[in-house]
């Protein structure tokens, strides 16, 4: 086979011409002239085999580029095309699950109120279809196919103190015995477990703070988180009561899901008496539910380790209409009375509250806790504020003890302040 030496006819300076593009084509010269020839054609050649190879490279690479590139664009095109499939399925409905049953049958109830009895599908996690949860249903069937996964419901975190006010016991007047109580209950398990595993004692698991309102229950509470750097979970036991069946439950379960993730927590149960009253036997439908929540937070409470950083508090202004079994030992154990203050917490209280404020000298706080039998903390807070609301309307530099009498007048003979006879519930 001819081997072509190059593609281009040459000019070369050897003597030589070629006439065609094989070597046998060359006129003949020198001996010496020929080999310089031949040299000067192995230079050329090599240069050219030189920038062969380069282009080869770079062909080599943009062969690379359009595959990755190809690549990218049939994963892009496969995403576009799940993407369109999906927004081509019809919706799902969401729904509560209000109740399960054997046979793979759901009893739902959709967000706008009715209740169905649907199928559910085989593939679902069992233990997650649990009344409360929410799921989604086939347009058509119904039929339960996917579990929405729980999230943090806004409502919970919103119910997360996140930025607890830096309260201190020094704050709370005229409850020093109560302190030292939920000290004790509250505050050592999550600051020394390690006192009650070597004792071989657990703590009591809740702890149910009852007594008139303003009294001091939340600020104790809070008190409590700030001292052990807990995150402090305030729910409102009326926000538990939820419109719709089984949110009340789920309510509970998130909370108590969030304190375990937010460990060491304290949940502070207000208002309890909201949900905890005594459970009533004929009950309609609203009722069923404010107890299906109870049960679910006897649940929780049953069910949790109560060495655990997790502590419970619960307050209520109506001890009386308790359920007994929300106070039975295993859930609020250790139940503390806050009192309305007698006559040297009232001056305590009074202390505390004009102790960052500008007052006169002469103000005398015994006579002021003197004046104000039946006050609670809240009302000789109220009686504080009053006093310099006077002192900046009359224009003062500090609050004078007649500032201070006026706003005992003022508030004392206010509806809201306890009187003996509403104190009959606490006795
Ligand atoms: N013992 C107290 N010492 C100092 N301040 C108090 C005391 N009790 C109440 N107060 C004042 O009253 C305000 C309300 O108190 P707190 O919210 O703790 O009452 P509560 O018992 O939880 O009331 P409720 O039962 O209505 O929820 C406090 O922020 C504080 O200013």
């Amino acid at each position: 086979m001819s081997e072509t030496i190059d593609d281009e006819p040459r000019n070369d300076n050897y003597g030589f011409h070629s006439i065609g593009n094989n070597a046998g084509d060359l006129v003949s010269g020198s001996d010496e002239d020929f080999s310089k020839y031949l040299l000067d054609r192995m230079k050329q050649l090599e240069s050219r085999n030189t920038l062969l190879k380069e282009q080869c490279g770079q062909m080599e690479s943009e062969k690379r580029f359009m595959e990755s590139q190809k690549l990218k664009y049939e994963r892009e095109s496969h995403r576009l095309q799940t993407e369109l499939d999906q927004l081509k399925s019809v919706p799902l409905v969401v729904a509560n699950v209000v109740d399960v049953f054997d046979d793979d049958k759901v009893l739902i109830r959709s967000s706008t109120g009715p209740q169905f009895l649907v199928k559910a599908s085989l593939e679902l996690d069992k233990d997650m279809l649990a009344p409360g949860a929410r799921v989604a249903l086939n347009q058509q069937t119904l039929a339960v196919v996917e579990i929405i996964p729980e999230s943090d419901e806004p409502v919970v975190s919103a119910m997360e103190v996140i930025d607890s006010q830096e309260v201190d016991y020094s704050q709370i007047g005229g409850l020093d015995d109560q302190i030292r109580e939920i000290s004790e209950s509250v505050e050592l398990p999550l600051t020394r477990p390690e006192s009650f595993v070597r004792i071989g004692i657990s703590p009591p698991k809740g702890v149910m703070l009852y007594g008139p309102p303003g009294t001091g229950k939340t600020l104790l509470a809070k008190a409590v988180a700030h001292r052990t750097h807990a995150t402090f979970i305030r729910v409102v036991g009326s926000e538990l009561v939820q419109k719709y069946i089984g949110d009340g439950a789920k309510l509970v379960r998130d909370i108590f899901e969030m304190a375990r993730k937010k460990a060491p927590a304290i949940i502070f149960i207000d208002e309890l008496d909201a949900i905890a009253a005594t459970r009533l036997n004929d009950t309609n439908g609203a009722d069923r539910e404010v107890q299906r929540t109870l049960m679910q937070l006897l649940a929780e409470m049953d069910g949790f380790d109560n060495r655990g950083d997790v502590r419970i508090i619960a307050a209520t202004n109506r001890p009386d209409v308790l359920d007994p079994a929300i106070i039975r030992p295993g859930r609020f154990d250790r139940v503390i009375e806050i009192s309305l203050p007698d006559q040297i917490g009232r001056e305590t209280i009074f202390r505390i509250h004009t102790d960052r404020l500008s007052i006169d000298d002469d103000v005398d706080h015994a006579k002021l806790a003197k004046l104000t039998e039946g006050a609670s903390g809240a009302d000789i807070g109220a009686i504080v504020m009053e006093a310099g609301m006077f002192a900046v309307r009359q224009n003062n530099d500090s609050i004078s003890m007649s500032n201070l009498l006026e706003a005992v007048d003022k508030v004392m003979s206010s509806p809201d302040v306890i009187t003996d006879q509403s104190l009959q519930m606490f006795s």
